[in-house]
């Protein structure tokens, strides 16, 4: 990054006003009649309906339209442990992204936990407030029982964005890049370095759209992951491959795709030479991926690239996911995201890769054409019509599998964020 980018992020951050959102009324608030109804002595009576009957909170107040975007700051992107405070610049610019892109309301909240037991108290003490809970940015291993914890104590969605949103994006680009270069993904060989929330999500979900689990040779700090190995957590031990490979190389050689989970600048140009004919690389690591586009071009002329940038072409990153899936999820009030809305939601947004792109995506991009292939395997994130493709397949999933509270809406497909 330039200098002058750097200064130009700082002031994106700080001018107008510093961050990147705030609360804005939806109601009259200008008389005396208005501060009756609003505050005191007309807000006890949505207070006793509620009391009477807490269904009456989605009618009432806010929450149904409401995520809270929770995080503990042990894994802000990929720059590490840096602790919450530091961590909420990522958290505001997921509720601008939920708001922005699927007029979902959202709030930030930056949780000081000492332990992951803390942490799950805390949540579950607030859950009331919402409508649904994204955790964001926590890292693995206790991201997995943190989740699992919260969605059994919670009666609303709780979802965590970097091990899902990103399997679904993952997913969908992956389906698509292997149908450009004419491979199955049953065929398919990957090597996922990274082994923690992104990674293990990743390739659960590459498993169930047909990849076979002793074709993915997933790497951590120590190398492969393989079944001699003694030193492996539970959710790792789940992809230990019987396998002679050891090392990140090792892993590499005759890979189909690279899937970067891990941290920046991790493999070198000469690491992916020993990929397949037509490797497919995702290096996904935020900000800086495990390898740039510039080096891949150089030594696999032939490879299809995506990182989880908005600043090249296929970009694949969570931002196409969860802004989409909650709008589904909240709209038929969900008790929870399953496998099913999951997939749903990689299926829509591989199949509206192949559609005609709009002249206002491709103005956003400076781009005079795009079509599906090599350089666009995933929709761009300002297309307006993942609002409507992704939320409907998701809800429509959540109505079939029978976790929806409310039937499919008569208003879906959504075409603008007007029809919300
Ligand atoms: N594009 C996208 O949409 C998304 C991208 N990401 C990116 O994925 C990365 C991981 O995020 P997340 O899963 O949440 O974090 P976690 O902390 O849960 O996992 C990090 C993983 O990276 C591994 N790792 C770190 N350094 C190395 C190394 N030198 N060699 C091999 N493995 C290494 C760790 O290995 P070990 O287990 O040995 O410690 C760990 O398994 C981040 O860079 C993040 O930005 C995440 C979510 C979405
Ligand atoms: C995109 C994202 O959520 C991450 O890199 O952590
Ligand atoms: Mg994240």
């Amino acid at each position: 990054m330039s200098e002058d980018f750097k200064q130009a992020a700082l002031d994106y951050h700080e001018f107008p006003k510093p961050g990147k959102i705030s609360i804005e009324l939806t109601t009259p608030a200008q008389t005396s009649r208005d501060l009756s109804l609003a505050y005191s002595p007309g807000v006890a009576e949505p207070v006793k309906a509620i009391a009477a009957d807490p269904e009456n909170a989605y009618r009432y107040t806010a929450k149904g339209n409401l995520v809270a975007v929770i995080t503990d700051g042990t894994a802000i992107l990929g720059l590490g442990n840096l602790g919450p405070l530091a961590s909420k610049p990522v958290m505001e610019g997921k509720s601008l992204l939920f708001k922005r892109f699927a007029g979902v309301d959202s709030i930030d909240i930056e949780v000081e936990s000492e332990s992951p037991q803390a942490f799950i108290d805390t949540v579950r003490r607030i859950a009331n407030t919402f409508g649904g809970i994204n955790l964001e940015d926590i890292k693995a291993p206790e991201c997995f029982e943190i989740e699992r914890t919260l969605i059994e104590q919670c009666d609303i969605p709780v979802f965590h964005d970097d091990q899902h949103g990103t399997a679904i994006v993952t997913v969908a680009g992956a389906m698509n890049a292997l149908e450009i270069v004419g491979k199955k993904i049953e065929d398919a060989k990957m090597c996922v370095l990274g082994a923690g929330a992104a990674a293990i999500s990743c390739s659960k979900l590459m498993i169930l759209a047909g990849m076979k689990p002793e074709n993915i040779f997933m790497c951590d700090r120590n190398g492969v992951i393989h079944s001699g190995r003694t030193d492996l957590n539970q959710y790792k031990a789940g992809f230990a491959v019987e396998t002679d490979k050891r090392t990140v190389d090792d892993a590499l050689e005759g890979a189909d795709i690279f899937l970067g989970l891990s941290g920046p600048n991790m493999v070198t140009g000469e690491q992916i030479k020993a990929m397949a004919k037509d490797p497919i690389i995702f290096a996904c690591a935020n900000p800086v991926p495990e390898i740039m586009p510039e080096i891949v071009s150089e030594v696999r002329p032939d490879a299809i690239m995506a990182t989880g940038r908005s600043d090249y072409p296929n970009q694949v990153n969570n931002v196409l996911g969860f802004p989409f899936i909650f709008r589904g999820a909240l709209d038929v009030r969900a008790k929870r995201i399953n496998e099913e809305m999951k997939l749903a939601a990689a299926k829509a947004l591989a199949g509206l890769a192949k559609e005609p792109v709009a002249q206002e995506v491709l103005d956003a991009y400076g781009l005079e054409s795009l079509e599906f292939g090599r350089e666009y395997i995933i929709p761009k994130a300002v297309d307006t019509r993942l609002l409507g493709v992704v939320s409907s397949a998701v809800a429509k999933a959540a109505v079939d599998t029978g976790v929806a509270s409310k039937p499919y809406p008569a208003n879906y497909p959504l075409k603008t964020l007007a029809d919300i």
